[in-house]
């Protein structure tokens, strides 16, 4: 849609209220046993079962791959898997071969434009989505641009991201950082995400819930549904179950589906995989009982 700043300033958050609301989510979901264990079963079809390190190789990134074919232990579960991989662009293709050799369709997710810090020219972002694209990624994290959001440059914010849309064609572009979120969707994100992972403060509950209120803000205004992607340090199952109650009482059931919900994390799963271990045996499993492939 074409950028409307006259609805983008009329935006305002009361913080003591959202809060107020965060503390009270997280004391919901007290659900037990079954109903637990289909919440985190939830929890794993959402998960873009992510890899963003340094010394990632072909080999790590292909562990990843299986693990996200076949995410709980093949005697506990069978036939779930992970919503997506995330890998950088330089991994995309390992990642499509290792998912393709599996007889895998489970899209390869890629983070792009100057991850983590989008301090790269225009030209190299745009370049990088369409490497990224081109080797087969079928869904793109891009960063907006963070100075143009902090020095309220909206306009030109807005070109950027337009034109990361249309370099993504076909690929859903989800568009990380709270800030310039109604921007964001405006420019033709499918997803918002909070945040890299890789700042020190990353996906909190206020935030998200200011975020997920711009969704559905967004959503009564155009009747565009737009996804959200809390990413960075999301670890434990308990905090799965925050994530997915906040999505279901602030945007409803329909927001509870990986189409329009995804977990960012690279160590959520080894969590939920040992609780439903526990539901099914009545055991703990340690940790390497659990491996990644
Ligand atoms: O986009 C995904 C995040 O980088 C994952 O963050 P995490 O490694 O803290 O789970």
């Amino acid at each position: 849609m074409p950028l409307d700043l006259e609805w983008v300033s009329k935006v305002r958050v009361n913080t003591q209220a959202v809060l107020k609301r965060a503390q009270q989510i997280q004391g919901r979901n007290k659900n037990k046993k079954q109903w637990q264990a289909a919440w985190l079963l939830r929890a794993v079809t959402c998960i873009d079962l992510t890899t963003l390190a340094g010394d990632d190789t072909p080999g790590n990134v292909h562990r990843l791959c299986m693990k996200a074919t076949q995410p709980v232990r093949y005697d506990l579960l069978k036939s779930v898997t992970t919503a997506a991989v995330c890998v950088y662009p330089s991994r995309v293709a390992d990642a499509v071969k290792s998912l393709k050799a599996a007889n895998s369709s489970l899209p390869v997710a890629s983070v792009a434009t100057g991850f983590p810090a989008g301090q790269t020219s225009l030209k190299t972002r745009l370049e990088e989505v369409r490497m990224a694209v081109e080797d087969g990624a079928m869904e793109i994290d891009i960063v907006i641009n963070r100075t143009l959001a902090l020095t309220g440059q909206w306009e030109a914010m807005y070109e950027e991201v337009c034109q990361f849309r249309e370099a993504c064609g076909e690929a859903h572009m989800k568009s990380i950082l709270a800030i310039g979120d109604l921007v964001a969707m405006m420019a033709g994100s499918d997803f918002i995400k909070t945040s890299t992972g890789k700042e020190s403060v990353n996906a909190t509950y206020p935030v998200a819930i200011v975020m997920v209120r711009a969704i559905r803000d967004y959503f009564l205004k155009t009747g565009h549904k737009v996804g959200f992607k809390p990413a960075g340090g999301i670890r434990t199952a308990k905090e799965s179950l925050v994530w997915l109650t906040l999505m279901k009482e602030e945007l409803g059931d329909e927001w509870l589906s990986p189409r329009l919900f995804r977990l960012g994390a690279s160590s959520l799963l080894a969590d939920i995989e040992r609780q439903i271990y526990h539901h099914v045996t009545g055991r703990y499993a340690a940790y390497h009982q659990m491996p990644m492939a």
